[in-house]
């Protein structure tokens, strides 16, 4: 019950509830052996001397304990529910708030499906184990201990006989639990396989059509189908062979009891009423047998799934608030950024950046240029405090971000990425993603800047319209729009747009970095871009290759000196320097 102790924070405010289910059950079982008992005096004192007088009493008895019997059970099963359940609410709310403050390093290797089924089925074998299958346990317990203490009063010689039966029962039901289990557990993953392959299908439809690729889809999915289908067959097939073995069992105690007891009872040791009673109590030997490989079965599943719980909760947050952290003051706050000497590798990789410097005071605009893979959105990343730079250090107004709490600097930056998510939700919605009290002025006021604002009228319920998961339903370029006018209406000290600007032609693009010179004046702006035509603006450029800066300097700068800028440049304005070169004229300057 390791697991089941450490979750113990999530519960124990509501022990009176466990307490409670757990008293209920055991009063409800315990009733039940008052039939065995009125049997017994309804055969040796009614039926036998012929006494029928004494009937309406016994029939009334039955009523009164079966009617509380049913009123205790309900009793252990509202209890135990409202236990299970708030156990289930407050560790869906623990996980996911912590999926919340993860880190970035986590989620470079978690996977959606996994996280889903350990906020969903592994969270439900819990509720039910807490909230049922404990008390179940321990009324396996009570009713062999009150059926066994039951029993001796009767007869004590037959109680022996009945409880050597015991060990054979327990035998067959453990050897059921230990093949089941692992039938289970091959049972979960192959429904964590199949769910795997619909979310992705669903994720991935473009591509898969795009491809042509439904049969094969259609036969990585029925594979996987065929193992669930075979799992669920075994699982099936074990559950199906050990009822019938066990009554088997049972049955044959059963006749032993009758040809031991029946003999008791021509003897005269014991009455038929005693024995009658004997024969009723035994089933509170052999069920909690029958039941044993379930609930033992259930324990294990629910310990596992603790685990895999546990292992959320107790995931070390790497990028987290220091003691003391600093509080940024939004009044006083300029959004000055300075990069010393930092480097950084991810894990045990190879550095990812070298020894980066760079000078940001508000108001500037930095491009950061370089082929793929070289380090651009790093740099962003590691501004963020998406991870902690390895070597150097990052200043913002000149403290170190690792001092700053995570949330306040966060809150000073506002960034734009190439792939634009969107929620399933209204175009306003999306755009005020998380704010309250925002105008629909200043929503539209946003969204004008990012040039979004004709489009979005051009949609039967405007700002209203709902766009699909992950903004299905609209162009690449229109949800970077969308993207851009979040980032603008979150009024940023910093606005970082790694590569957002890809999607949109030329033209808009020059429009929407308009825009961004009205809203950013005097704040610091993070351009990573392929297109030159994106960064000839900025103050400065700043080119990587493998992680290092290998050129710096204004748009005009570096296309008069010889260098991968100046490759670049030449790739992407080639039409246009052969004309400056045919009419005489130096290419680069014009631009
Ligand atoms: N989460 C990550 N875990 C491990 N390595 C990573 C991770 N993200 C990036 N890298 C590696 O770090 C290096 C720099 O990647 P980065 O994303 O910064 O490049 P980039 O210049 O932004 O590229 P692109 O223009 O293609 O977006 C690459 O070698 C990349 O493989």
């Amino acid at each position: 019950m390791n697991v089941l102790r450490r979750l113990q924070d999530y519960y124990w405010e509501k022990k009176a509830y466990m307490f409670a289910s757990i008293l209920f059950l055991a009063i409800a079982t315990a009733l039940g052996l008052v039939y065995p008992k009125l049997l017994q005096v309804l055969i040796d004192d009614v039926i036998l001397p012929r006494d029928f007088e004494a009937v309406p009493k016994l029939a009334l008895a039955v009523v009164g304990v079966v009617t509380l019997k049913a009123c205790m059970q309900f009793l252990h099963g509202f209890f135990g529910a409202r236990l299970g359940n708030h156990l289930a609410y407050r560790l869906r709310n623990a996980c996911y708030e912590k999926l919340q403050f993860l880190s970035f390093r986590y989620y470079d290797t978690a996977k959606t499906g996994d996280l889903m089924a350990r906020l969903t089925g592994d969270l439900e074998a819990i509720r039910l184990f807490i909230g049922f299958g404990f008390a179940q346990i321990l009324n396996l317990f009570l009713m062999v201990g009150f059926g066994a203490a039951m029993m001796l009063s009767i007869n004590w010689q037959l109680t022996l006989f009945t409880l050597v039966t015991i060990p054979v029962l327990l035998y067959v039901a453990l050897r059921f639990e230990s093949r089941i289990h692992p039938a289970f557990q091959e049972m979960r993953l192959a429904l964590s396989s199949l769910t795997t392959a619909v979310q992705e299908n669903v994720t991935g439809v473009r591509t898969v059509k795009a491809f042509a690729r439904e049969p094969h889809e259609v036969n990585k999915f029925s594979l996987r189908n065929d193992r669930y289908r075979d799992n669920q067959l075994h699982a099936s097939g074990l559950w199906s062979r050990y009822f019938p073995v066990m009554e088997l069992l049972a049955s044959a105690c059963a006749v032993l009891l009758i040809g031991v007891g029946g003999t008791m009872v021509i003897r005269g040791s014991l009455t038929i009423g005693e024995l009658v009673a004997f024969f009723s109590l035994i089933w509170y030997i052999i069920g909690p047998m029958w039941g044993a490989g379930f609930h033992i079965n259930n324990y294990t599943q629910s310990e596992a799934s603790g685990e895999r719980v546990l292992q959320i909760l107790n995931q070390p947050i790497d990028v987290r608030d220091k003691e003391g952290a600093i509080k940024l003051d939004d009044e006083r706050i300029r959004g000055h950024v300075t990069f010393e000497n930092v480097s950084f590798a991810y894990g045990n990789q190879l550095r990812a950046v070298h020894e980066i410097n760079l000078d940001a005071p508000p108001g500037k605009v930095i491009g950061l240029l370089g082929g793929t893979g070289t380090g651009k959105s790093t740099i962003i990343q590691l501004l963020m405090r998406a991870y902690d730079v390895t070597e150097g250090s990052i200043k913002f107004d000149g403290m170190d971000i690792r001092d700053i709490r995570v949330m306040d600097l966060r809150s000073q930056i506002a960034a734009v990425f190439q792939e634009t998510f969107l929620f399933s939700s209204t175009v306003k919605g999306n755009i005020a993603y998380g704010m309250n009290n925002v105008s629909m002025d200043d929503i539209i006021r946003a969204a004008k800047l990012a040039k979004a604002h004709d489009f979005i009228m051009e949609m039967k319920q405007g700002y209203d319209t709902i766009v699909g998961e992950r903004g299905m339903g609209l162009s690449g370029g229109q949800k970077q729009r969308i993207a851009i006018a979040r980032a603008l209406l979150k009024n940023p000290k910093i606005l970082i747009l790694d590569d957002a600007t890809s999607a949109v032609d030329m033209e808009t693009e020059q429009e929407i970095q308009a825009g961004f010179q009205e809203v950013m004046k005097g704040r610091t702006t993070f351009i990573i871009a392929h297109r030159i035509s994106s960064l000839r603006h900025a103050d400065e450029i700043l080119v990587l290759d493998e992680g290092r800066i290998v050129q710096r300097g204004t748009h005009n700068e570096l296309i008069r000196k010889p260098g991968p800028y100046h490759d670049v440049y030449r790739i992407q304005y080639a039409d246009h320097i052969a004309r400056m070169e045919n009419e005489g004229s130096e290419g680069g300057a014009v631009l």
